[in-house]
Protein backbone atom coordinates (compact mmCIF):
# COMPACT_ATOMS: atom_id res chain seq x y z
CA UNK A 1 0.00 0.00 0.00
CA UNK A 2 1.41 3.24 -0.88
CA UNK A 3 0.71 6.33 0.85
CA UNK A 4 0.43 9.39 -1.85
CA UNK A 5 0.30 12.21 0.24
CA UNK A 6 3.68 11.33 1.42
CA UNK A 7 5.62 13.73 -0.87
CA UNK A 8 5.75 13.67 -4.87
CA UNK A 9 6.50 10.33 -6.72
CA UNK A 10 7.86 12.44 -9.51
CA UNK A 11 9.17 15.30 -7.89
CA UNK A 12 11.97 13.11 -5.88
CA UNK A 13 13.51 12.73 -9.42
CA UNK A 14 14.47 16.36 -9.81
CA UNK A 15 16.45 17.05 -6.98
CA UNK A 16 19.84 18.76 -8.18
CA UNK A 17 21.50 15.10 -8.69
CA UNK A 18 22.88 13.83 -12.01
CA UNK A 19 19.63 13.09 -13.57
CA UNK A 20 18.89 8.97 -14.59
CA UNK A 21 17.45 8.39 -18.16
CA UNK A 22 13.85 8.68 -17.46
CA UNK A 23 11.80 7.45 -20.63
CA UNK A 24 12.54 4.03 -22.16
CA UNK A 25 14.03 6.37 -25.45
CA UNK A 26 16.19 8.12 -23.24
CA UNK A 27 17.69 4.67 -21.57
CA UNK A 28 17.82 3.69 -24.78
CA UNK A 29 20.09 6.33 -25.80
CA UNK A 30 22.69 6.20 -23.18
CA UNK A 31 23.23 2.89 -23.93
CA UNK A 32 23.62 3.04 -27.36
CA UNK A 33 26.10 5.33 -26.66
CA UNK A 34 28.22 2.91 -24.04
CA UNK A 35 27.68 -0.58 -25.03
CA UNK A 36 29.80 -1.73 -28.15
CA UNK A 37 27.42 -2.32 -31.26
CA UNK A 38 27.64 -6.20 -31.52
CA UNK A 39 25.96 -6.73 -27.39
CA UNK A 40 23.84 -3.55 -27.67
CA UNK A 41 21.99 -4.37 -31.38
CA UNK A 42 21.44 -8.21 -29.89
CA UNK A 43 19.46 -6.86 -27.20
CA UNK A 44 17.66 -4.20 -28.57
CA UNK A 45 16.86 -5.55 -32.04
CA UNK A 46 14.01 -7.57 -33.33
CA UNK A 47 13.97 -9.99 -35.73
CA UNK A 48 13.18 -9.70 -39.66
CA UNK A 49 11.82 -6.09 -40.52
CA UNK A 50 11.13 -5.37 -36.84
CA UNK A 51 7.24 -5.43 -38.00
CA UNK A 52 6.47 -7.60 -34.39
CA UNK A 53 8.93 -5.26 -32.06
CA UNK A 54 6.92 -2.27 -33.66
CA UNK A 55 3.24 -3.61 -33.56
CA UNK A 56 3.76 -4.21 -29.38
CA UNK A 57 4.69 -0.28 -29.06
CA UNK A 58 1.68 0.69 -31.02
CA UNK A 59 -0.69 -2.20 -29.25
CA UNK A 60 0.09 -0.02 -26.23
CA UNK A 61 -0.39 3.59 -28.18
CA UNK A 62 -3.44 2.69 -29.44
CA UNK A 63 -5.70 2.40 -26.08
CA UNK A 64 -5.76 5.68 -24.27
CA UNK A 65 -8.35 5.51 -20.71
CA UNK A 66 -10.90 7.93 -19.42
CA UNK A 67 -9.99 8.92 -16.32
CA UNK A 68 -12.43 8.82 -13.17
CA UNK A 69 -11.92 11.79 -10.31
CA UNK A 70 -13.22 12.72 -6.94
CA UNK A 71 -12.42 9.02 -5.62
CA UNK A 72 -9.69 9.17 -2.88
CA UNK A 73 -6.69 8.48 -4.41
CA UNK A 74 -4.90 9.07 -1.77
CA UNK A 75 -3.36 5.17 -0.68
CA UNK A 76 -2.83 2.80 -3.74
CA UNK A 77 -2.81 -0.95 -3.37
CA UNK A 78 -0.39 -1.94 -6.38
CA UNK A 79 -0.42 -5.55 -4.99
CA UNK A 80 -1.29 -8.91 -6.57
CA UNK A 81 -1.00 -12.53 -5.78
CA UNK A 82 0.33 -15.54 -7.73
CA UNK A 83 0.64 -18.86 -6.52
CA UNK A 84 -0.34 -18.32 -2.49
CA UNK A 85 1.43 -15.91 -2.44
CA UNK A 86 1.12 -11.73 -2.26
CA UNK A 87 3.77 -9.27 -3.85
CA UNK A 88 3.83 -5.51 -3.44
CA UNK A 89 4.15 -5.09 -7.03
CA UNK A 90 2.31 -6.38 -10.63
CA UNK A 91 5.75 -6.37 -11.94
CA UNK A 92 8.61 -9.37 -12.92
CA UNK A 93 11.67 -9.48 -14.55
CA UNK A 94 11.21 -11.28 -17.56
CA UNK A 95 13.83 -13.86 -18.03
CA UNK A 96 16.46 -12.59 -20.36
CA UNK A 97 19.75 -14.44 -21.38
CA UNK A 98 23.34 -13.99 -20.56
CA UNK A 99 23.56 -10.89 -19.12
CA UNK A 100 27.24 -10.60 -18.12
CA UNK A 101 26.75 -8.66 -21.90
CA UNK A 102 25.50 -5.82 -19.98
CA UNK A 103 27.43 -5.84 -16.62
CA UNK A 104 29.92 -8.05 -15.14
CA UNK A 105 27.53 -9.04 -11.87
CA UNK A 106 24.99 -10.20 -14.69
CA UNK A 107 22.06 -11.93 -13.14
CA UNK A 108 23.35 -11.81 -9.44
CA UNK A 109 22.99 -7.83 -9.74
CA UNK A 110 19.07 -8.53 -11.26
CA UNK A 111 18.27 -10.84 -8.71
CA UNK A 112 19.25 -8.46 -6.02
CA UNK A 113 17.98 -5.75 -7.20
CA UNK A 114 14.58 -8.08 -7.43
CA UNK A 115 15.38 -8.54 -3.57
CA UNK A 116 15.64 -5.44 -2.08
CA UNK A 117 11.75 -4.39 -4.54
CA UNK A 118 10.03 -7.86 -3.75
CA UNK A 119 9.57 -8.64 -7.47
CA UNK A 120 9.98 -11.83 -8.47
CA UNK A 121 12.76 -12.69 -10.63
CA UNK A 122 12.70 -14.97 -13.58
CA UNK A 123 16.21 -16.56 -14.55
CA UNK A 124 17.02 -17.73 -17.72
CA UNK A 125 18.35 -21.69 -18.70
CA UNK A 126 20.88 -19.37 -21.34
CA UNK A 127 22.03 -17.35 -18.21
CA UNK A 128 25.89 -16.00 -17.03
CA UNK A 129 25.68 -17.35 -13.67
CA UNK A 130 24.88 -20.50 -12.86
CA UNK A 131 20.83 -21.09 -10.64
CA UNK A 132 23.07 -22.42 -7.97
CA UNK A 133 25.28 -19.16 -7.45
CA UNK A 134 21.88 -17.07 -8.37
CA UNK A 135 20.01 -18.50 -5.44
CA UNK A 136 23.00 -18.18 -3.52
CA UNK A 137 23.24 -14.22 -4.04
CA UNK A 138 19.68 -13.50 -2.76
CA UNK A 139 18.30 -16.62 -1.00
CA UNK A 140 15.43 -14.82 -0.08
CA UNK A 141 14.21 -13.53 -3.43
CA UNK A 142 11.55 -15.15 -5.19
CA UNK A 143 12.39 -16.90 -7.79
CA UNK A 144 11.48 -18.91 -11.14
CA UNK A 145 13.26 -20.68 -13.45
CA UNK A 146 12.69 -20.37 -16.97
CA UNK A 147 13.07 -23.55 -18.96
CA UNK A 148 14.43 -23.87 -22.76
CA UNK A 149 13.57 -27.62 -23.48
CA UNK A 150 16.94 -29.58 -24.45
CA UNK A 151 17.36 -32.15 -27.33
CA UNK A 152 18.49 -34.08 -24.97
CA UNK A 153 15.25 -34.07 -22.64
CA UNK A 154 17.18 -35.58 -19.64
CA UNK A 155 19.19 -32.54 -19.63
CA UNK A 156 16.02 -30.21 -19.43
CA UNK A 157 14.19 -32.40 -16.27
CA UNK A 158 18.06 -32.24 -15.10
CA UNK A 159 17.92 -28.33 -14.93
CA UNK A 160 14.54 -28.24 -13.73
CA UNK A 161 15.11 -30.61 -11.17
CA UNK A 162 18.62 -28.20 -10.10
CA UNK A 163 16.35 -25.09 -9.86
CA UNK A 164 13.48 -26.97 -7.82
CA UNK A 165 16.50 -27.84 -5.51
CA UNK A 166 17.78 -24.87 -5.59
CA UNK A 167 14.54 -23.26 -3.71
CA UNK A 168 13.13 -21.59 -7.39
CA UNK A 169 9.56 -21.65 -7.03
CA UNK A 170 7.95 -22.43 -10.55
CA UNK A 171 9.01 -23.57 -14.09
CA UNK A 172 8.74 -21.09 -16.62
CA UNK A 173 8.95 -23.05 -19.95
CA UNK A 174 9.53 -20.81 -23.16
CA UNK A 175 7.58 -22.41 -26.25
CA UNK A 176 8.32 -20.00 -29.04
CA UNK A 177 11.96 -20.32 -28.83
CA UNK A 178 12.35 -23.88 -30.81
CA UNK A 179 15.31 -21.86 -33.05
CA UNK A 180 16.63 -18.42 -32.65
CA UNK A 181 14.54 -15.83 -34.84
CA UNK A 182 15.52 -14.03 -38.28
CA UNK A 183 17.52 -11.24 -36.26
CA UNK A 184 19.29 -9.56 -39.24
CA UNK A 185 21.29 -7.18 -36.58
CA UNK A 186 23.09 -10.23 -35.36
CA UNK A 187 24.27 -10.96 -38.94
CA UNK A 188 25.39 -7.41 -39.93
CA UNK A 189 27.00 -6.66 -36.17
CA UNK A 190 28.86 -10.71 -36.86
CA UNK A 191 27.16 -11.16 -32.95
CA UNK A 192 26.78 -14.07 -31.50
CA UNK A 193 26.41 -14.43 -27.91
CA UNK A 194 26.08 -17.59 -27.42
CA UNK A 195 29.24 -18.44 -29.73
CA UNK A 196 31.10 -16.31 -27.65
CA UNK A 197 30.02 -18.63 -24.17
CA UNK A 198 28.22 -15.88 -22.27
CA UNK A 199 25.91 -18.57 -21.96
CA UNK A 200 27.42 -20.63 -20.04
CA UNK A 201 26.27 -20.51 -16.24
CA UNK A 202 23.88 -23.00 -16.29
CA UNK A 203 25.18 -25.92 -18.92
CA UNK A 204 28.59 -26.23 -17.34
CA UNK A 205 27.08 -26.93 -13.85
CA UNK A 206 25.26 -29.59 -15.31
CA UNK A 207 26.15 -33.06 -14.60
CA UNK A 208 24.01 -34.47 -17.39
CA UNK A 209 25.16 -31.98 -20.15
CA UNK A 210 28.92 -31.87 -18.93
CA UNK A 211 28.72 -35.75 -19.06
CA UNK A 212 27.24 -35.45 -23.06
CA UNK A 213 30.10 -33.09 -24.05
CA UNK A 214 32.96 -35.59 -25.87
CA UNK A 215 36.23 -33.43 -24.08
CA UNK A 216 35.87 -30.28 -21.60
CA UNK A 217 36.96 -28.14 -24.50
CA UNK A 218 35.16 -24.75 -24.85
CA UNK A 219 34.35 -25.61 -28.60
CA UNK A 220 32.71 -29.05 -27.61
CA UNK A 221 30.78 -27.00 -24.63
CA UNK A 222 29.71 -24.34 -27.43
CA UNK A 223 28.50 -27.10 -30.32
CA UNK A 224 26.60 -28.53 -27.11
CA UNK A 225 25.03 -25.82 -26.17
CA UNK A 226 24.01 -24.81 -29.95
CA UNK A 227 22.82 -28.75 -30.47
CA UNK A 228 20.82 -29.17 -27.21
CA UNK A 229 19.22 -25.35 -26.76
CA UNK A 230 17.38 -25.61 -30.10
CA UNK A 231 14.98 -28.13 -29.33
CA UNK A 232 12.13 -27.92 -32.79
CA UNK A 233 10.73 -31.20 -31.71
CA UNK A 234 9.02 -29.56 -28.50
CA UNK A 235 5.60 -31.11 -28.55
CA UNK A 236 2.33 -31.28 -25.55
CA UNK A 237 3.42 -34.63 -24.72
CA UNK A 238 6.62 -33.21 -23.52
CA UNK A 239 4.75 -30.23 -21.51
CA UNK A 240 2.82 -33.10 -20.00
CA UNK A 241 5.88 -35.22 -19.29
CA UNK A 242 7.31 -32.48 -17.67
CA UNK A 243 4.46 -31.74 -15.31
CA UNK A 244 5.08 -35.70 -14.21
CA UNK A 245 8.56 -34.86 -13.37
CA UNK A 246 7.67 -31.99 -11.45
CA UNK A 247 6.00 -30.66 -8.12
CA UNK A 248 6.44 -27.14 -9.13
CA UNK A 249 4.15 -25.13 -10.98
CA UNK A 250 4.38 -24.46 -14.65
CA UNK A 251 3.98 -21.52 -16.65
CA UNK A 252 4.05 -21.63 -20.40
CA UNK A 253 5.60 -18.63 -21.86
CA UNK A 254 5.12 -17.22 -25.58
CA UNK A 255 1.46 -18.04 -25.93
CA UNK A 256 -0.58 -15.60 -28.27
CA UNK A 257 -3.53 -17.78 -29.56
CA UNK A 258 -6.23 -18.71 -27.44
CA UNK A 259 -6.49 -22.10 -28.75
CA UNK A 260 -3.39 -22.81 -27.43
CA UNK A 261 -4.38 -20.95 -23.90
CA UNK A 262 -7.40 -23.35 -24.23
CA UNK A 263 -4.87 -26.22 -24.34
CA UNK A 264 -2.30 -25.08 -22.44
CA UNK A 265 -5.51 -24.95 -19.07
CA UNK A 266 -6.44 -28.16 -20.34
CA UNK A 267 -3.25 -29.93 -19.86
CA UNK A 268 -3.16 -28.67 -16.12
CA UNK A 269 -0.61 -26.08 -16.61
CA UNK A 270 -0.56 -23.02 -14.01
CA UNK A 271 -0.08 -19.75 -15.92
CA UNK A 272 0.31 -18.26 -19.05
CA UNK A 273 3.07 -15.60 -20.15
CA UNK A 274 1.38 -14.03 -23.05
CA UNK A 275 4.87 -12.69 -25.07
CA UNK A 276 5.91 -12.24 -28.27
CA UNK A 277 9.57 -12.59 -26.71
CA UNK A 278 9.77 -8.98 -27.21
CA UNK A 279 9.51 -9.18 -31.03
CA UNK A 280 12.88 -11.22 -30.93
CA UNK A 281 11.29 -14.69 -32.53
CA UNK A 282 8.55 -14.66 -35.06
CA UNK A 283 8.57 -11.44 -36.88
CA UNK A 284 5.06 -9.93 -38.06
CA UNK A 285 3.11 -11.43 -35.22
CA UNK A 286 0.38 -9.01 -33.28
CA UNK A 287 1.65 -7.35 -30.91
CA UNK A 288 1.57 -9.38 -27.27
CA UNK A 289 -1.00 -6.71 -26.04
CA UNK A 290 -3.42 -7.45 -28.98
CA UNK A 291 -3.43 -10.79 -28.41
CA UNK A 292 -4.29 -10.32 -24.26
CA UNK A 293 -8.28 -9.83 -24.18
CA UNK A 294 -9.08 -12.67 -26.17
CA UNK A 295 -6.85 -15.39 -24.22
CA UNK A 296 -7.91 -13.49 -21.03
CA UNK A 297 -11.61 -14.50 -22.16
CA UNK A 298 -10.56 -17.94 -22.75
CA UNK A 299 -8.35 -18.38 -19.53
CA UNK A 300 -11.46 -17.13 -17.03
CA UNK A 301 -9.73 -16.37 -14.52
CA UNK A 302 -8.24 -19.99 -14.35
CA UNK A 303 -4.54 -19.40 -13.82
CA UNK A 304 -3.07 -16.75 -14.02
CA UNK A 305 -2.28 -14.95 -17.13
CA UNK A 306 1.45 -12.40 -17.25
CA UNK A 307 1.57 -10.21 -20.24
CA UNK A 308 5.63 -9.14 -21.57
CA UNK A 309 6.72 -7.19 -24.82
CA UNK A 310 6.79 -3.93 -25.12
CA UNK A 311 6.21 -2.80 -21.15
CA UNK A 312 7.95 0.40 -21.47
CA UNK A 313 6.02 2.71 -18.20
CA UNK A 314 4.39 2.69 -15.84
CA UNK A 315 1.24 3.27 -18.01
CA UNK A 316 1.66 0.46 -20.26
CA UNK A 317 1.24 -1.85 -17.30
CA UNK A 318 -1.59 0.25 -16.16
CA UNK A 319 -3.36 -0.62 -19.61
CA UNK A 320 -1.71 -4.27 -19.42
CA UNK A 321 -3.82 -5.02 -16.29
CA UNK A 322 -6.89 -2.99 -17.32
CA UNK A 323 -7.15 -5.79 -20.28
CA UNK A 324 -7.20 -8.24 -17.91
CA UNK A 325 -3.26 -9.49 -17.33
CA UNK A 326 -2.60 -10.28 -13.32
CA UNK A 327 0.80 -9.27 -13.63
CA UNK A 328 3.20 -7.63 -16.25
CA UNK A 329 6.77 -8.86 -17.12
CA UNK A 330 9.40 -6.22 -17.92
CA UNK A 331 12.57 -6.95 -20.35
CA UNK A 332 14.84 -4.88 -22.22
CA UNK A 333 14.45 -1.95 -19.76
CA UNK A 334 15.98 -3.47 -16.80
CA UNK A 335 18.68 -4.77 -19.00
CA UNK A 336 19.55 -1.26 -19.60
CA UNK A 337 19.53 -0.01 -16.53
CA UNK A 338 22.13 -3.09 -15.94
CA UNK A 339 24.39 -1.92 -18.65
CA UNK A 340 24.42 2.03 -17.22
CA UNK A 341 24.62 1.46 -13.48
CA UNK A 342 24.46 -2.32 -12.47
CA UNK A 343 22.34 -3.47 -9.50
CA UNK A 344 21.28 0.41 -8.76
CA UNK A 345 20.72 1.06 -12.63
CA UNK A 346 18.08 -2.08 -12.43
CA UNK A 347 16.58 -0.91 -9.07
CA UNK A 348 16.34 2.67 -10.75
CA UNK A 349 14.55 1.60 -13.84
CA UNK A 350 12.43 -1.11 -12.39
CA UNK A 351 11.38 2.13 -9.60
CA UNK A 352 10.86 4.98 -12.06
CA UNK A 353 7.92 2.44 -13.62
CA UNK A 354 6.65 1.62 -11.31
CA UNK A 355 6.14 4.81 -9.25
CA UNK A 356 5.02 6.14 -12.83
CA UNK A 357 2.23 2.77 -12.25
CA UNK A 358 1.58 4.36 -8.70
CA UNK A 359 0.97 8.34 -10.31
CA UNK A 360 -1.23 6.61 -13.47
CA UNK A 361 -3.01 4.41 -10.77
CA UNK A 362 -4.36 7.37 -8.72
CA UNK A 363 -4.67 9.71 -11.49
CA UNK A 364 -7.03 7.47 -13.61
CA UNK A 365 -9.05 7.24 -10.03
CA UNK A 366 -8.64 3.31 -9.45
CA UNK A 367 -6.99 2.63 -5.97
CA UNK A 368 -5.78 -1.29 -6.25
CA UNK A 369 -4.97 -3.43 -9.48
CA UNK A 370 -8.56 -4.81 -9.17
CA UNK A 371 -9.89 -1.63 -9.42
CA UNK A 372 -8.48 -1.13 -12.49
CA UNK A 373 -10.60 -3.97 -14.02
CA UNK A 374 -13.10 -1.14 -14.35
CA UNK A 375 -11.07 1.77 -15.94
CA UNK A 376 -12.81 2.53 -19.10
CA UNK A 377 -10.40 1.94 -22.31
CA UNK A 378 -10.59 3.54 -25.75
CA UNK A 379 -8.91 2.17 -28.96
CA UNK A 380 -7.70 4.75 -31.48
CA UNK A 381 -9.11 7.56 -28.61
CA UNK A 382 -12.23 6.55 -29.09
CA UNK A 383 -12.45 6.36 -32.86
CA UNK A 384 -13.91 2.77 -32.91
CA UNK A 385 -16.16 2.92 -29.67
CA UNK A 386 -14.98 1.35 -26.26
C1 LIG B 1 18.68 -9.85 -24.61
C2 LIG B 1 17.44 -10.67 -24.39
C3 LIG B 1 17.58 -12.00 -24.04
C4 LIG B 1 16.44 -12.77 -23.80
N1 LIG B 1 16.59 -14.06 -23.37
C5 LIG B 1 15.50 -14.80 -23.08
C6 LIG B 1 15.64 -16.10 -22.56
O1 LIG B 1 16.73 -16.58 -22.31
N2 LIG B 1 14.50 -16.81 -22.31
C7 LIG B 1 13.26 -16.30 -22.55
O2 LIG B 1 12.25 -16.98 -22.34
N3 LIG B 1 13.10 -15.05 -23.02
C8 LIG B 1 14.18 -14.30 -23.29
N4 LIG B 1 14.02 -13.01 -23.73
C9 LIG B 1 12.66 -12.47 -23.90
C10 LIG B 1 12.15 -11.82 -22.60
O3 LIG B 1 11.87 -12.77 -21.62
C11 LIG B 1 10.85 -11.05 -22.84
O4 LIG B 1 9.90 -11.89 -23.43
C12 LIG B 1 11.03 -9.83 -23.70
O5 LIG B 1 12.26 -9.18 -23.49
C13 LIG B 1 9.89 -8.87 -23.37
O6 LIG B 1 9.90 -7.79 -24.17
P1 LIG B 1 10.54 -6.35 -23.78
O7 LIG B 1 12.02 -6.51 -23.95
O8 LIG B 1 9.92 -5.53 -24.85
O9 LIG B 1 10.12 -6.01 -22.38
C14 LIG B 1 15.15 -12.22 -23.97
C15 LIG B 1 15.03 -10.86 -24.31
C16 LIG B 1 16.15 -10.09 -24.51
C17 LIG B 1 15.98 -8.62 -24.85
O1 LIG C 1 18.05 -13.92 -27.22
C1 LIG C 1 16.96 -14.38 -26.90
O2 LIG C 1 15.92 -13.71 -27.00
C2 LIG C 1 16.85 -15.73 -26.41
O3 LIG C 1 15.83 -15.99 -25.87
C3 LIG C 1 17.86 -16.78 -26.58
C4 LIG C 1 17.43 -18.06 -26.92
C5 LIG C 1 18.34 -19.07 -27.08
C6 LIG C 1 19.68 -18.85 -26.91
C7 LIG C 1 20.10 -17.59 -26.56
C8 LIG C 1 19.18 -16.55 -26.37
Amino acid sequence: MTNTTNGDLLLKNINAQAPFPISFADLEKAVAEKMDAGPYGYVRSGAGGEQTLRNNRAAFEKYSIIPRFLNNVSNIDTSIELFGKTYPTPLLFAPVGMNKMAHEDGELAVVRAADDLEIPYIQSTVSSYALEDVAQAAPHATKWFQLYWSTNEEIAYSMASRAEAAGFEAIVLTVDTVMLGWREEDVRNQFSPLKLGYARGNYVNDPVFMASLPDDSFESYVQGVLQNVFHPTLNWENVRELKRRTTLPILLKGILHPEDSKLAVGNGIDGIIVSNHGGRQLDGVVGSLDALPAIVDVVNGQIPVILDSGVYRGMDALKALALGADAVAIGRPFVYGLALAGQQGVEKVMTNLYDELKVSMALAGATSVKALRNVTLVKNNGVDGI
